[in-house]
């Protein structure tokens, strides 16, 4: 079977084909620049040690320092980081950020560790790659299983390596620590504000009905900004279950019940709310299914049974390529990835350049700077789909490869 990273590299190609681009250009992106490997190794509570695998990959420094989020999760391998980090080179460049991509991972489950052994872990993985990342050479930021406290731990062990405090090493750090206002939600936002640009031609009108897979930070923030918004949540699901209700869900209580029993299904004994299989979340009758869990939870087994017309893909890579083919024959309009989840890395490039600044930014600013950018790039990739009559995700490649190729011409290499 290919790799995930040689299925990646499809889209890249096949965008190219719309550029008139010289190959040799477009084979340096056909394996990451470097892929570092390490054991993690941690003392546990109870005195005894633990190892797992953990990588750092910068896939692409051609537009800048790589940057790209750090996964905890037993599903991590070589593979998934690397094409997650392509991904992240080909997002910086679509809502035009001076960064490369890079992404990093370990291969745990962290939900048994105590509140001791995680920071333990975050630690570790600094000493394993302090020597790959930098404040100009490669940017961790959370990931799934990973987030604010996680790069606080990072940011600090990295301080105490190289003997001072180096806010740019991390984003996404708590706002204590020079986090930026607004990159809590601003992975879910930045796809909100894509939303509804595109709104009137995507015939998608408040009071419409969302159904939205993974409930973590990037779901979550979004069906508050829906709710709040007058959309209506039909249904939810995390990695423990999926819960239905056509009349709509109370965001506020259920976030509620998820804080205190742990999982979106625990609310399932509210008033007008039930329980559906995990996998049926894709299948429910809506008008919009927003994707904010993993990879691959849209492919070929279940492609067909989606009812929304428009998908909204929060998560990285959540459609396979032969999915992708399945909804575009269906006329299911999806806002891709590498466009609507970039969010997330827009607020980390202005909490980076805070931190340089040594400034803080009024929350307002941080909203009007993402919105002005989401619907730039956004507009253009319409413009650049209607033109070429192709998806929005081939545009938006189509989009960030000439700009790719425009910095390497720029450099001669
Ligand atoms: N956090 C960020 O700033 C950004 C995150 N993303 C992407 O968004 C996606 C979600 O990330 P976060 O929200 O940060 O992670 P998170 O760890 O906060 O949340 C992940 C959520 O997905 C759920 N989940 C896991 N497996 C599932 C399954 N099989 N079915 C349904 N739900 C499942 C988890 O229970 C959890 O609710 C990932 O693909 C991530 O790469 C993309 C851009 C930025
Ligand atoms: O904020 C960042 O630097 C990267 C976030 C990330 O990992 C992603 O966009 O997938």
């Amino acid at each position: 079977m290919a790799s995930k990273l040689k299925k990646a590299l499809t889209r890249l190609v096949d965008a190219a084909k719309h550029l008139n681009i010289d190959p040799i250009i477009l084979e340096r992106w056909a394996s990451p620049k470097a892929t570092t490997h390490a054991r993690l190794t941690i003392q546990m509570d109870d005195g005894s040690h633990k190892h797992f695998p953990a990588l750092r990959c910068r896939y692409d420094d051609t537009r800048g320092p790589t940057k790209g989020g750090i996964r905890y999760h037993p599903s991590v391998t070589a593979d998934e980081v690397e094409t997650l980090a392509l991904l992240m080179t080909v997002k910086c460049a679509v809502v035009d950020l001076p960064f490369g991509g890079g992404k990093g991972g370990v291969q745990i489950d962290p939900h048994p560790l105590s509140k001791t052994e995680l920071e333990r872990l975050a630690r570790g993985y600094v000493r394993c790659f302090a020597h790959v990342i930098g404040p100009n050479r490669d940017i961790p930021a959370p990931d799934v299983n990973t987030n604010a406290t996680t790069m606080a731990w990072m940011a600090d062990e990295y301080a105490s390596i190289v003997g001072e405090w180096t806010p740019t090493v991390t984003t996404g750090k708590p706002i204590s620590l020079g986090g930026s206002l607004g990159r809590d939600d601003a992975t879910a936002r930045g796809g909100y504000y894509l939303l509804q640009f595109l709104a009137k031609d995507l015939g998608f009108t408040p009071g419409a009905r969302a159904a939205i897979q993974g409930f973590g930070n990037a779901g979550s923030h979004m069906a508050q900004l829906l709710e709040s918004a007058g959309y209506k949540i039909v249904a939810v699901s995390d990695s423990k279950g999926a819960i239905r209700c056509p009349a709509g869900l109370d965001i506020k209580k259920l976030n509620a019940a998820k804080e205190r029993n742990g999982g979106v299904t625990s609310f399932a004994s509210s008033d007008g709310v039930s329980r559906i299989a995990a996998d049926e979340l894709v299948s429910v009758d809506c008008d919009l299914l927003v994707l904010a869990a993993l990879e691959d939870m849209v492919h070929a087994g279940n492609a067909a049974n989606v009812k929304a017309p428009i998908i909204l893909e929060l998560a990285n890579g959540p459609i396979t390529l032969e999915a992708d083919e399945i909804l575009k024959n269906r006329g299911v309009v999806i806002l891709p990835d590498i466009l609507a989840n970039a969010g997330g890395v827009a607020v980390s490039h202005f909490e980076w350049v805070q931190n340089r600044q040594g400034d803080r930014w009024l929350i307002e600013d941080i909203h009007a700077r993402l919105k002005t950018k989401m619907e730039e790039e956004g507009a253009a990739i319409w413009a650049c789909a209607k033109d070429k009559n192709i998806t929005l995700r081939s545009a938006a490649y189509v989009h960030a490869l000439s700009r790719l190729v425009d910095a390497i011409e720029a450099k001669g290499t």
